[in-house]
């Protein structure tokens, strides 16, 4: 099978490469760019040489669609929405990495993301992948949206919890911290070294565009939940995003059944995994893989739940997913090419 990817002089593209290059059924036919057409891919990225000499294309539609099976796009958001229609007229398969098909309402999209949404038939269209939690056979799909970082994260250490209604629905408060790569390879005032460096920022406060999307799908859930508090913090590393998520128990409940029903819950799920008992993940016990690592802490004295998730930002909060649903669409393993261990220390 073939693949082209276009955004991929981004990391989420570059992350790609690198996942494609040694996956046993899909090749990289086509790199695709919007302003350094002509230049060699290492141009951008010299870690790439050996193992690419292509050159990027511009965006030509219907080459990309006569030549192959899958497009990914790691684009910013507002990209997806315009070239969607015209690539499913090319009877290509998509996977789009940005918020463009995630939130189903129009008018939620354009609050939050502050851009005219996609067209509504195409919205209907798309599939939000969260693998571990698909509510369609993705064999079927056309169009796969990928959850965003925070989100991944935030959603599979809820998930036990709010699809069991265990937790009061209204107390749930997500406090989210991610690396900077989160935020794409071009510098802004925030995101330069001098910003980051030694340094911890709150940022987009109660205005986050990834708040829509973890209600939609919690609400999906289970109903009773409506709004979330999330918080989200710039840290001082490269990859990496810890979810600390804080909700009241609505049931008596002790640690060892929280951490049974984690158990069970993910029993079969390759890349979840549930740590030991008083143990914690960190972001680097993931860094460069696939994996997203849950623990689970309970407080009697204040009834509270609390779940730490953690995932690489690039790989389960994007282009990993993103290569588990492109498997999943093909009907392989969900592990083919993505059995990366963690990059450690
Ligand atoms: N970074 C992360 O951790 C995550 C990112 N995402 C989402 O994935 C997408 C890609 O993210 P990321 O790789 O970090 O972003 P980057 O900013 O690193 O890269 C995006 C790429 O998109 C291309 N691009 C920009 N404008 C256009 C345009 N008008 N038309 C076509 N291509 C364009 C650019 O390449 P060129 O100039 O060569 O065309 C650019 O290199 C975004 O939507 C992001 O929100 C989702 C989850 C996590
Ligand atoms: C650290 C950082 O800045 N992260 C970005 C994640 C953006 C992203 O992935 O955007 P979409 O999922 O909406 O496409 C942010 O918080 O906006």
């Amino acid at each position: 099978m073939k693949a082209a990817i276009i955004g991929v002089t981004g990391y989420g593209g570059a992350e790609l490469v690198r996942i494609l290059h040694q996956h046993p059924e899909v090749s990289i036919h086509s790199f695709h760019s919007s302003s350094q057409q002509g230049n060699r891919v290492i141009e951008s990225y010299p870690h790439l040489q050996s193992i690419t000499a292509q050159v990027l294309e511009d965006i030509h539609i219907e080459k990309i669609g006569n030549e192959a099976d899958f497009v990914f796009l790691a684009t910013p958001s507002g990209v997806a929405a315009n070239l969607v229609p015209q690539l499913m007229n090319q009877n290509v398969k998509v996977i789009d990495l940005s918020g463009d098909f995630r939130i189903k309402n129009r008018e939620v999209y354009k609050k939050w993301y502050k851009k005219e949404a996609a067209e509504e038939h195409w919205l209907n269209e798309a599939v939000y992948g969260l693998t571990e939690w698909l509510d369609t056979d993705l064999k079927e799909a056309k169009l796969i949206s990928n959850p965003g970082c925070y989100p991944t994260a935030t959603l599979l250490g809820l998930a036990p919890l709010v699809k069991n209604k265990l937790i009061d629905e209204k107390s749930i408060i997500i406090d989210a911290k991610s690396g900077v790569s989160g935020a794409g390879r071009n510098v802004s005032p925030v995101t330069h070294f001098s910003e980051t460096n030694e340094n911890l920022k709150i940022y987009k406060v109660n205005e986050h565009q990834h708040i829509p999307e973890i209600e939609q799908v919690l609400s999906g859930w289970n109903p009773g939940v409506r709004a979330v508090t999330f918080s989200t913090h710039l840290i001082p590393m490269t990859r990496g995003i810890m979810a600390t998520i804080y909700a009241s128990a609505s049931i008596d409940t002790n640690i060892d059944q929280l951490f049974d029903l984690y158990r069970e819950t993910y029993e079969g799920c390759y890349f979840i995994r549930i740590r030991e008992k008083g143990t914690f993940p960190s972001t680097k016990e993931v860094y460069g893989s696939n994996f997203c690592d849950i623990s689970l802490a309970y407080d009697e004295r204040t009834n509270r739940i609390m779940v730490v998730s953690v995932i690489d930002n690039l790989m389960k909060g994007a282009a990993g997913q993103a290569v588990q649903n492109m498997n999943m669409m093909l009907g392989l393993d969900e592990k083919t090419g993505l059995d990366f261990v963690p990059v450690y220390p």
